[in-house]
């Protein structure tokens, strides 16, 4: 027997964690399918730097973000399906059929929440160095203690390279940072913060050779090669972070047996909401592109509550348009008197 849900999410970022919540505020079986191990999107890029155009949350740290979506997502326990990557889309009678790396999935809607696509950073190749992966050679910035005292080798000169070079001068021993272009591509007063602080700067150079001299799997040298110059110069080093950008996976959008074409539905056809060409199927998130879109984390709340009000009122052409405010929603007055209980005001 076929297990049919009413709304399937094809991405756990802010928009498709919204959507979860939203979608079983208005009683729809909902489940997230979600590429990466884990829930949360390209907020993972950024967990240690704060957030602050969120409405009425006070400045708080993407990680810290995360763990709070995540669990408003899970408020009427989707099922959630992770490490898998939705690969085909197809209508068949009434419902969707959604192939994935893994097992196959049905549903009645999909809204497709993957933001720019599956983003997996750019690696450095050089022979060998993927085992360090697991020590010192870091894609992403988990925490910035690990690097307090530490002599930080940074490659990039993007924004993202930039910034942590900077973030990270005060708390570390050392701070260098090379590139392969002669100027740093960063915002100019963050490159101009770069410019006038410690932070050692080569420019026209890039990364050579990472060894560990203490055959512990640990990077403790750098080889840096300046093209400019042609010399070659050994670093002593504790840890490296690589910023080279990132591979975009949309390959969803590209081989779908359903060709969903967003962009110029959207572009040509001048739709400013979260509908797509193909009935059934919605899209909510930094994926939409309209002129009135904002790729911002408030921008997803919107999105995903049109998304998930059109997956409703298809499903059921009788339901409202769109769902009462949630102090008046049946739904909440057991979770509240829950959270009156806890808060000890109810006995
Ligand atoms: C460095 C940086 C800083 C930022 N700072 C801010 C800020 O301060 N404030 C703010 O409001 N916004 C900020 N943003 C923007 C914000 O992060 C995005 O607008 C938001 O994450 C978009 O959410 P989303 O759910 O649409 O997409 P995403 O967050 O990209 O999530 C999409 C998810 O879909 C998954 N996916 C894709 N394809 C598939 C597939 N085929 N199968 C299964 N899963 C799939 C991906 O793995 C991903 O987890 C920042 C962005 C960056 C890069």
């Amino acid at each position: 027997m076929k297990d049919i849900y009413d709304v399937t999410i094809i991405g756990g970022g802010p928009a498709g964690l919204f959507a979860s919540f939203y979608s079983g505020l208005r009683d729809l079986k909902t489940k997230i399918i979600e590429y990466q191990p884990y829930l949360g999107g390209k907020v993972h890029v950024y967990p240690e730097k704060m957030i602050w155009d969120v409405g009425g949350q006070p400045p708080i740290s993407g990680g810290d973000f995360i763990k709070q979506i995540v669990q408003q997502a899970h408020t009427f326990s989707p099922t959630v399906a992770l490490d898998t990557k939705v690969t085909d889309i197809r209508k068949e009678e009434d419902y969707f059929i959604l192939s994935t790396n893994k097992e196959t999935h049905y549903s009645k809607t999909v809204i497709v929440a993957i933001g720019g696509g599956i983003l997996n950073p750019q690696k450095l190749k050089l022979d060998g160095i993927d085992k360090f992966e697991v020590t010192n050679l870091h894609y992403i910035v988990p925490s910035l203690q690990q690097f307090k005292h530490k002599r930080v080798l940074i490659s990039g000169g993007g924004n993202a390279a930039v910034d942590w070079a900077n973030e990270l001068e005060p708390i570390a021993e050392k701070v260098i940072l090379v590139y392969r272009s002669e100027q740093l591509k960063g915002h100019e007063a963050e490159v101009n913060k770069v410019l006038s602080s410690s932070i050692e700067i080569h420019l026209d150079t890039t990364i050579e050779k990472l060894v560990s001299e203490q055959d512990n799997d640990h990077i403790s040298k750098a080889l840096l090669y300046n093209k400019k110059h042609q010399t070659e110069q050994w670093h002593e080093i504790d840890e490296v972070i690589i910023n080279h950008g990132y591979v975009i996976d949309r390959s969803l959008f590209e081989n779908s047996s359903i060709n969903i074409a967003l962009d110029e539905y959207q572009l040509i056809q001048g739709n400013t909401d979260s509908s797509t060409n193909i009935p059934g199927i919605y899209a909510a998130g930094d994926i939409l592109k309209h002129e009135s879109k904002l790729h911002l984390i408030a921008g997803c709340f919107q999105d995903a509550c049109n998304a998930v009000n059109k997956a409703k009122q298809f499903i059921d052409p009788s339901s409202h348009e769109s769902a009462m405010v949630s102090s008046h929603n049946e739904k909440f007055k057991t979770k509240n008197k829950e959270l009156l209980k806890t808060q000890k005001i109810l006995d």
